[in-house]
Order: structure tokens, then sequence, then C-alpha cells
């Protein structure tokens, strides 16, 4: 790893190797090989082929049908049953260390990624380990606590924040990294609206790519591919108008 000032006053954290120090975030490449999950004798996925290259993803399907399944296949957090998931030519299975750092993952309840006792604390926790100089790593947990609007509450117990700033800490959390992709599990069910708009916005606002799991029909009016999940298969794979509807068929 290694870091550079992009813009006014941005660090960015960067790998040198692959990345030149300009270079904005490029699609990732998202490839879904035959991949089957079960969970012991229970398969929920069946049989799903997909190439991902768009930034805004969407996903919706009933209950059950395996959509949180489907989103931690995407960053190694399970891996298929058979098949593959390959991450812009990485395979889950064989390189799953360099997949979670490419890939973020937000949780839909924050209270599951939050872990440390001040704001700032759990902000800079996923830096420890990269071994950035102290003016660096004070930089970046700047940069993002302003952004997401968390320096006011910096000094405040974690667990004290309001649901909206819970979600926008866990956001924060994962963002500090730069992860290319971000996967988010029904990032806005916990939320009132006004919450729920201001995460919506954060998302429309990243220039990584997003997947969202979602039940929230509206978080995806301009996302560019939306899949519809049933009964662990992709039944519908357009874009979010025609994707939208065919779902809210199928719910009738
Ligand atoms: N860890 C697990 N062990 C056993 N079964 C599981 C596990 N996680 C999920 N399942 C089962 O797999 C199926 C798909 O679950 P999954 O959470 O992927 O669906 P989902 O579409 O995200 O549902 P929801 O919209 O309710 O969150 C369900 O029948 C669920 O009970």
């Amino acid at each position: 790893m290694a870091f550079s000032s992009v813009g006014t006053g941005n660090v960015r954290l960067h790998n040198s190797e692959e990345q030149g120090p300009e270079t904005a975030f490029e699609a990732t490449r998202i490839e879904i090989q035959s991949v089957r999950h079960a969970y012991g004798d229970a398969e929920v996925l069946s049989g799903i082929d997909l190439v991902l290259t768009e930034r805004r993803i969407g996903i919706v399907g009933a209950n059950g049908s395996g959509k949180s399944t489907f989103a931690r296949l995407l960053n190694g957090l399970l891996l298929p049953t058979s098949g593959k998931v390959v991450i812009d030519g990485l395979d889950t299975k064989k390189a799953g260390k360099a997949v979670r750092r490419k890939v973020g993952f937000v949780f839909q309840n924050p209270d599951n990624q939050i872990v440390f006792p001040t704001v700032e604390e759990d902000v800079a926790f996923g830096l420890k380990g990269l071994k950035l100089p102290r003016d660096v790593r004070a930089s970046l947990v700047e940069t993002v606590l302003e952004r997401y609007g968390l320096s006011h509450v910096r000094q405040q117990s974690a667990h004290s924040l309001s649901g909206g700033q819970k979600q926008l800490l866990a956001l924060a959390g994962v963002l500090i990294l730069q992860p290319d992709c971000v996967v988010f599990d029904e990032p806005t069910t916990l939320l009132d609206l006004r919450n729920a708009r201001m995460v919506s916005g954060v998302i429309d606002g990243l220039q990584q790519t997003a997947v969202v799991v979602t039940h929230d029909l509206a978080l995806l009016d301009n996302f560019e591919r939306v899949l519809v999940f049933d009964q662990g298969r992709v039944v519908a794979d357009d874009e979010p108008c025609r994707a939208l509807s065919d779902y809210v068929r199928r719910m009738q």
C-alpha cells in the first residue's frame, strides 16, 4: 500500500503497483461462473452465471431468495459450494485477502461493524496494520469524518449515535480503505426516511462500484442494472424500471 495526495486536501490510499497516483476508481468486473451455494443440504443459490461491469447494481427479491448469500460471495465472506466468483481477475477461493481489500462490505446492522468505543477510533480501525505514517493516518481519518458529517461527534461513544449516524460510521470505516467496490446489504432498512435519504445520497455520490441489496426500491432509481432473485435464481436482469416492474408483478 502507498498513499498520495489527490486534489485539495484529499489523501488517497492506493496500491501503487495496481494504480497510478491520479487513477480514478475503475468499474469493477464481477464474474459469477456456474455458482451454487448450499447451507448443509439446503441449496439457496442455483446455477448463477453473470458478468457485472456496471457501477451501480441493485439486487432485489423476496425474503429468503438468496440475496444476502449472493452479496457475501462477492467479497469472499462466503465461498461458493461450487462454481467461481472472480473479481477483477481474482478468484475469491484463491485470493481471499486481495478480494477483501478490493471489495468492502457494509452490513445491514451497523452495530455488527462498530468495534471501537469512540467514533474517531472506530473510523481509524481499518488503517491499523497498514504501517502508515501518523500524519497520513490522521489526515485520512480527518477527511473521512468530514466527508460523512461525523466530525462533530468524533469523540462521542460510537454506540450513542443515531441509527443514521451509525450507518454512516460503518460506511466511513469501510470507505477509509478505499475499496474499488462496496457491497451494501440492506443499508437503509433500519433507518427513518431522512437518514435513508442521506445514506442513499452517499451511495449515489460514491466513485466506486456499488452493489446494493435492498427492499427499498427508491434507492435504485439512478442505478444501471437491477437483478431480481427468486428461490436462489436470477429471474430478471435489466435496467431498473423494467427489472423492478417485473419484481412488483411477481410479488402480486
Ligand atoms: N448461515 C446460514 N445457515 C443456514 N441457512 C442460512 C444461512 N444464511 C441464510 N440461510 C438460508 O438461506 C436462504 C437464503 O437466505 P438469504 O439471507 O441469502 O436470503 P435474502 O434474500 O437475503 O433474504 P432477506 O430478504 O430475508 O434478507 C434462507 O432460506 C435462509 O434461511
